[in-house]
């Protein structure tokens, strides 16, 4: 059977049809395909709507509504079922009846009022929403939604839906048990945070739970050549009284899971995002291998930063309240398009595709000891010399990629940084001659079998493969030295590593100077607009993240030879 011959988890949507294509059904259906799932929907009513409002409704009767559901689920069983735009309150008690005799997962949003302004569920509908909550398993209402189910009012505010973080987690733990719907998500994007409120809470809570910031890794942050979110996550003293963070709250069984925190994203086109999100936790779910650590936790992980980025990477339509970008594709092809709060979505994904491997090479106590001064001679001798040879290989590396190249910006581009090598070496010939080493002697100086092996697989790879694969194979030597250059020099600013008087400054000066950072940059913005513009398949990521993962092994060994003197 062919891998796209197999089964799909299905999701069904229940909900209304937006004749936009912005939220509802077809935001739904978007996303669903764009998580690898099959998305099947019973409509409960059909909205004449566009980014500007909503003109009409069309309500769907009872009946017909339960019998779509039947003839679905009697063929194919829902894994996940999302509900939205509920419509009425016969639509909500005859569905409460239908989904008690089912054994699937369900996730509600509970759409009231449309981001243009327009009530779409009437008040008694509100109350018979009571006999859904204890089938639903995860219920993701916003600030109003969930003040308007408990009679919540703020205690700080004029502004109802302004609440304070800590008003926000009472809302979210009330919601949660007047609702006794197993997991409630209250999402915070109708009021601003700012980061002094989020640090208090944390002091407070001693890591009873779980803040993430962003959608990233959490260890993001100490990635210097990337400094996606370090702004963010460290909340310098002058910013934190801006209340320009979002934060959604998870609480399940009354008690806080996890924040999830993140900047406000600068967007117009937010019609959607309510469904977009409640769809893709159920498709995270459904996609989830089962008995994972932390499940609930990265299923919201996912369906939060999937929402962000289709919110972040969408486009113009319409005149109102614009589409997200559904259906951005990045489940499917594991990378995310770059966007204005992501734009190394490539080099984020390598890096943090193994965390421990790139943190032993950018990290390795050889470069530690080297930021201090106190690496001892003979171990640079070695290093310097091996590097010198290195750097002899890994410029006919670029050399192979002009000769590969088909267009004259390719060839100019490995020449270029084919000349930066060749000066890059002068710096080892001079402290080789301040060590007594001539020029003859440094190249006489056997190859170690770590260098050899580095740099013939630097060669193999290029060789073998096309210009990409050649790419990745000199990718991490360029990124994880300007990383290591960084962050000696952040380690100095921390009086953690020295530059005056410790004989390896020039070394230091050289990798944090602006002539190397300069061709980091232009390598990382090289690989960037190559993915962008031919997005990789999942098989052909693998093999780019195989290439990196042995580079970064090899670096990692390198640092080694020269801490151990192996030959
Ligand atoms: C059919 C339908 N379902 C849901 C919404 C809510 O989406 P939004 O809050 O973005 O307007 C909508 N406007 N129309």
């Amino acid at each position: 059977m062919s891998l796209e011959a197999k089964k799909r988890p299905h999701i069904l949507t229940i909900a209304g049809s937006d004749s936009s294509g912005g939220a509802g059904i077809q935001a739904d259906l978007k996303t669903i395909e764009a998580f690898g799932c099959h998305g099947s929907s019973v409509m409960t009513a059909l909205t004449a709507q566009n980014t500007k409002g909503v003109q009409g409704v069309h309500e769907i009767p009872a009946d017909f509504v339960i019998q779509q559901l039947k003839s679905v689920v009697s063929d194919d069983y829902p894994r996940c079922i999302k509900l939205g735009m509920l419509t009425n309150s016969s639509i909500i008690l005859a569905l409460s009846k239908e989904l008690k005799k089912l054994d699937t997962i369900v996730v509600l949003d509970p759409v009231m009022i449309s981001t243009s302004g327009h009530t779409l569920l009437p008040e008694d509908a509100i109350q018979a929403m009571n006999e859904l909550y204890p089938l639903v398993d995860y219920f993701t209402p916003n600030i109003p939604e969930a003040i308007k189910l408990t009679g919540y009012s703020s205690r700080t505010s004029e502004n109802s839906s302004q609440l304070n973080l800590e008003e926000m987690i009472e809302l979210a733990k009330i919601t949660n048990t007047k609702t006794r719907a197993f997991t409630v998500l209250l999402k915070g994007g109708h009021t601003s945070i700012s980061g002094r409120e989020i640090l208090e809470i944390r002091k407070r809570e001693k890591g009873d739970y779980e803040i993430f910031w962003e959608e990233g890794d959490d260890d993001l942050d100490t990635i210097e050549v990337l400094s996606l979110y370090s702004s963010y996550k460290q909340i310098p003293q002058s910013k934190q009284e801006e209340k320009e963070l979002v934060v959604d709250v998870l609480v399940n069984k009354g008690e806080v899971v996890a924040l999830f925190v993140g900047k406000k994203i600068d967007s117009n086109n937010t019609h959607g995002t309510g469904c977009t999100l409640s769809t893709a936790i159920a498709c995270a779910h459904a996609t989830q291998p089962r008995d994972v650590p932390n499940a609930i936790l990265r299923i919201f992980k996912k369906a939060i930063s999937y929402t962000k980025t289709a919110i972040a990477s969408s486009y113009p339509f319409g005149h109102g309240h614009g589409p997200l970008n559904h259906a951005h594709l990045s489940v499917r092809r594991a990378l995310p398009p770059p966007t204005k709060y992501n734009p190394h979505p490539f080099v984020s994904h390598l890096i943090q595709s193994n965390l421990p491997l790139w943190k032993s090479y950018v990290k390795h106590p050889f470069v530690v000891q080297l930021g201090k001064g106190t690496l001892p001679k003979e171990c640079f001798e070695h290093y310097i010399k091996q590097d010198y040879h290195y750097l002899k290989h890994y410029a006919r590396a670029h050399a192979l990629g002009a000769y590969k190249a088909s267009t004259f910006e390719d060839i100019k581009a490995f020449t270029d940084i084919a000349g930066h090598i060749a000066r890059e070496s002068e710096m080892h010939v001079s402290y080789c001659e301040s060590f007594g080493i001539s020029l003859d002697q440094l190249q006489s100086t056997p190859e170690s079998a770590p260098c050899a092996a580095y740099a013939r697989y630097v060669i193999d790879i290029g060789t073998q493969g096309d210009i990409l694969d050649l790419y990745m194979s000199v990718a991490s030597c360029l990124i994880g030295y300007g990383e290591v250059g960084l962050w000696l020099k952040k380690q100095v600013e921390l009086g953690e590593a020295k530059m005056e008087g410790n004989l390896y400054k020039k070394w230091m000066e050289d990798y944090s100077g602006k002539d190397f950072l300069g061709a980091v940059e232009r390598g990382i913005e090289n690989l960037e607009r190559r993915i962008a513009e031919d997005p990789p398949t999942e098989a052909r990521l693998a093999r780019l993240t195989a290439i990196w993962h042995e580079c970064v092994r090899l670096e990692s060994a390198f640092w080694d030879m020269g801490l151990n003197l192996i030959k």
